[in-house]
């Protein structure tokens, strides 16, 4: 029997939940794990792969399952990949925990993103790209949400405080 991670982590690609994530687990002594990396390991292949061979609705398919796994079996600090919070059951899992969104505006975006080709999401033309995906999230995000925590301007380390401040575990 296992309980819920200690932290969920949402957020849109290239904000820092892996690279905050893993400095959060630092501090609470826990385990990091990210669900895209589940994927990868389960699958064999990459995410842009899965996009390319499969399409995205069989990757979301791939990525509820992955996450359902995760929330259940993962006691440390979670990251969720970009999408997950657009299923409606990963949400209603999500009811309850202790999620985290960490936030930016599009210019830090297509800094911290680049054009990087293993975000297929925002392969072509990604400043307009990742507008309109956050148009279509950021309220999910937000409702999902049990603090929200920006991450403009703020190095991973302050984005960790500011976490853990708005949680209340900075003694944890
Ligand atoms: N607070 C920060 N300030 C500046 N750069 C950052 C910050 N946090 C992360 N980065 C950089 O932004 C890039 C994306 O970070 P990271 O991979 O942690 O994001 P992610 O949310 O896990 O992205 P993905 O969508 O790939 O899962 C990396 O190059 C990382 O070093
Ligand atoms: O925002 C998204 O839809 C995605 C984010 C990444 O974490 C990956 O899960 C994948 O590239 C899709
Ligand atoms: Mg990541």
């Amino acid at each position: 029997m296992t309980g819920a991670p200690v932290i969920v982590l949402i957020g849109p690609m290239g904000v820092g939940k892996s690279t905050v994530g893993r400095l959060l687990a630092e501090r609470l002594n826990v385990a990091y794990r990210d669900t895209d990396d589940d994927i990868v390991t389960a699958e064999g292949r990459t995410i842009a792969d899965i996009f390319v061979d499969e399409g995205e609705p069989a990757f979301r398919v791939i990525e509820k399952r992955a996450v359902r796994t995760a929330l259940a079996g993962h006691e440390g600090v979670l990251a969720l990949g970009g999408g997950a919070i657009l299923d409606p059951e990963t949400r209603a899992l999500l009811a309850g925990q202790r999620v985290v969104y960490l936030s930016m505006d599009v210019e830090e975006a297509v800094k911290r993103t680049g054009l990087n080709a293993a975000r297929p999401l925002l392969a072509i033309n990604p400043r307009k790209q990742w507008r309109e995906l956050m148009e279509a999230r950021r309220h999910l995000y937000e409702e999902a949400a049990t603090a929200v925590v920006p991450t403009d301007g703020r190095t991973p380390e302050e984005v960790t405080e500011a976490a853990l401040d708005a949680l209340e575990l900075k003694d944890a």
